[in-house]
């Protein structure tokens, strides 16, 4: 019959130390035996020697951080009496009704066009950007200096950095936040994935909870996108209509951000508009743009993919110019209405809007192309191939009717006019600078 042993009474398998409670019953063999004791002292010294050179040798170097983190934990050091400041001088308002905006992703196209547009007017504004490299961060750069000479300081920050955040809304209580910090591009979430998750899902939720606690509560407005419209087949596409088919995985995470805007304002009472943006061009444009980079690959005398659907089907895009698009992002934060809640608790119900902000006129892609030729004077070298499906959708067409009705908001340019402006830019800056970055 096999007896019970108390675990602390069988001996371990040799070789293995693991507990001071093994070590009585070392002491009983080396008692017993002395070849054992020999073994059992040259291993425990062996073992020590082992444990020293572990505590000694340096920490093995950190694993190549992913992509995600080298991206985003770029960040100057902030704080100090200065720099609140410097801080606070750049988001002073010029008179009592004025806004007092925090802009992310000010460095960015949108954001730098947006925030020097609210300064202008007399409202008070700060910039926060994180620099990542997903384009030509001296293109960034040169937007952050366009902005310093404006009076607007952008933090080097990343929203996903809580400490940062509410030490901004320590320092200074905005009025409202102007949401534009994202990871762009519908055809880059196949290599990255991971940078839309951290940007547009984290990182809106980090600003969605510091929002909340913030004392006043601002009211927000963000850059959600056409591409939540996905593969519907109805057009125009009105804000009425269903976005459950996204074809990429940026798609998918503005479609969660509507969801995510929906939760903060039902449960925290933070009033959200969100504005579909489509396909939004113009000078300080992003050089991950068909329009952008087909300017430049023309200028290169490079080869040009222009992309067409099944059975040589148009593929189309309701270009939108930006400053069609900053009048939509002023007037949505002149008519938004305050969030409801205090101490992170709702008092009320607040406002929740979403607004489609297109140019209501699709244009094939090989008409920019004809245009940008046109205004290059230069014959682009072109090869068609089939749309692939690596994100993109056949054509975009926005409905405004809502806009119209609750912003006036109303675009004036056409593609012809916005894209002359574009070359125009495109062609000074990059005369002066000629980076081989791009
Ligand atoms: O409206 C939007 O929601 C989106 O607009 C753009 O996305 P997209 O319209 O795809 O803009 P581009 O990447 O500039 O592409 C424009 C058109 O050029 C086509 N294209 C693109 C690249 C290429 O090599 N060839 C080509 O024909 C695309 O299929 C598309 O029809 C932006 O990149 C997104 O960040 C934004 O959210």
């Amino acid at each position: 019959m096999t007896q019970f042993k108390p675990i602390d009474s069988i001996p371990s398998t040799p070789g293995k130390f693991k507990s001071e409670k093994s070590l009585p019953y070392i002491h009983r063999i080396r008692i017993h035996s002395s070849l054992p004791k020999l073994t059992l002292w040259s291993f425990l010294f062996l073992a020590l020697i082992f444990v020293f050179f572990l505590l000694l040798s340096p920490p093995s170097p950190p694993p190549p951080p992913s992509i995600a983190s080298r991206r985003s934990l770029r960040s100057t050091p902030w704080g100090g009496p200065a720099w609140e400041r410097r801080v606070r001088s750049s988001a002073r308002v010029r008179s009592k009704t004025a806004l007092s905006v925090l802009v992310t992703g000010a460095a960015g196209f949108v954001g730098t066009h947006v925030a020097t547009a609210l300064k202008r007017r007399g409202d008070g504004v700060l910039g926060i950007d994180n620099f990542n490299d997903y384009y030509d961060v001296a293109l960034k750069n040169s937007r952050k200096a366009l902005l310093d000479r404006a009076g607007v300081l952008v933090v080097d920050g990343d929203i996903n950095d809580a400490d940062l955040l509410r030490k901004l809304f320590d320092v200074v209580a905005f009025t409202h936040v102007m949401h534009l910090a994202a990871q762009a591009g519908v055809r880059y979430a196949m290599e990255n994935p991971n940078s839309y998750v951290h940007s547009n899902i984290a990182g809106f939720v980090n600003l969605l909870e510091v929002c909340k606690s913030a004392n006043p509560q601002p009211s927000i407005v963000w850059a959600s996108s056409s591409s939540v419209y996905g593969l519907n087949s109805k057009v125009p596409f009105s804000e009425k209509d269903r976005t459950d088919h996204p074809a990429s995985l940026y798609a998918a995470t503005k479609k969660a951000d509507e969801a995510i805007a929906h939760v903060y304002n039902h449960i925290y009472g933070l009033s959200i508009t969100g504005l579909r943006f489509f396909t939004v061009y113009g000078p300080w444009g992003r050089p991950d743009m068909a329009y952008f980079f087909f300017t430049r690959d023309i200028l290169k005398r490079r080869v040009i993919t222009v992309f067409e659907g099944p059975n040589h089907g148009t593929v189309a895009r309701d270009f939108t110019y930006i400053d069609d698009i900053v009048k939509g992002c002023l007037a949505a934060l002149d008519t938004a209405k305050k969030s409801t809640g205090s101490g992170g608790k709702k008092r009320g119900a607040a406002q929740l809007r979403v607004f489609n902000l297109g140019n209501t006129t699709p244009v094939p892609v090989s008409k920019l192309l004809s245009i940008l030729e046109k205004l290059l004077k230069v014959k682009a070298k072109k090869r068609v191939l089939p749309l692939p499906r690596n994100g993109d959708v056949q054509f975009t067409h926005a409905n405004i009717s809502l806009a119209y009705k609750e912003l006036g908001y109303k675009p004036t340019t056409n593609l012809e006019t916005g894209l002359k402006k574009f070359v125009k830019w495109y062609l000074s800056y990059y005369d002066h600078k000629k980076p081989s970055s791009w």
